[in-house]
């Protein structure tokens, strides 16, 4: 296994900590194109790790396997304490309501009003809060989260790329989950907006104490949101540290992404 350069740890990464998620040896090739070639990480309680790679570093790859919709070719991926390649599909589907996701885009359903969009999940999981029926108190408790109460009952197509994005972070945080995936949480938004979805980010992240793992380009995102950083490259995880760190860098590959 190559272990990433680290240049300088913060002091959360600290192995005395179990981390709440853990990637060992990830491998993952399509034909003889090896995209992962032994990737680690680990995310630990209440830390804000970003992952930086190049466009087709396999960043998404990464998170497909991460979430169970790619198999990799070999290596674990354990979170909270389970190995998710060794579930079942229903132990698979009650740990996923410990993570939210907030994917490229919004995503959100165009048919359905903001409400049902957050109602959503809340009644695919229902078990998570003992079969609620009243879904009315946590849809506003989320939406209150990101400031858009008074946008419950429109549409998305009513919405500006940025509220959709909020409402987007609305609906990953109503489960509560312990860990929010956020793939390129900026892309596609005017720096204004981005701004306001990474002040957004930092604020929810204080909230609900969540762990976040950010997969972004953005280098201001990683420098406001960021207390680890993993930069990959060829597959692995290059180099691992402080934004500071990383940016105070002399390595070439490591310097690339601060141009
Ligand atoms: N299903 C697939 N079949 C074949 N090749 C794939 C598949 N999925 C991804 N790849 C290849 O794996 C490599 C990494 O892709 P990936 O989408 O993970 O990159 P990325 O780091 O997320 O890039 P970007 O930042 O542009 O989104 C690319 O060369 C891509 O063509």
């Amino acid at each position: 296994m190559k272990e990433a350069v680290n240049i300088s740890n913060s002091s959360i990464s600290s192995d005395t900590h179990q981390p709440i998620l853990e990637i060992r040896d990830l491998k993952k090739s399509f034909g003889n194109k090896a995209v992962l070639n032994g990737f680690n990480l680990k995310l630990y309680e209440g830390e804000n790790l970003v992952i930086m790679g190049r466009s087709g570093a396999g960043k998404s790859v990464m998170v497909k396997c991460l979430v169970g919709l790619m198999l990799p070719d070999s290596g674990s991926i354990n979170v909270m304490g389970q190995d998710i390649n060794a579930l079942n599909r229903m132990d698979l589907d009650k740990l996923r309501t410990e993570i939210g996701f907030l994917f490229q885009g919004s995503a959100l359903y165009d048919s359905m009003t903001v409400r049902e969009n957050l109602e959503f999940p809340l009644r695919r999981h229902k078990h998570k809060f003992g079969n609620i029926t009243d879904t009315e108190p946590l849809v506003l408790e989320a939406l209150e989260r990101v400031g858009l109460v008074n946008t419950i009952d429109l549409m998305p197509n009513e919405l500006s790329g940025g509220m959709q994005r909020r409402v987007a972070l609305a609906r990953a945080l109503i489960l509560k989950p312990k860990i929010i995936l956020y793939d390129e949480p900026t892309s596609g938004l005017d720096p204004i907006t981005s701004k306001e979805i990474i002040e957004l980010m930092r604020r929810v992240q204080k909230q609900y104490k969540t762990s976040s793992l950010i997969i972004t380009h953005d280098v201001d995102c990683a420098r406001v949101v960021s207390e680890r950083m993993i930069l990959l490259v060829d597959g692995v995880n290059y180099a691992e540290g402080t934004f500071q760190a990383l940016r105070a860098s002399e390595d070439d590959k490591v310097k690339a992404f601060f141009k």
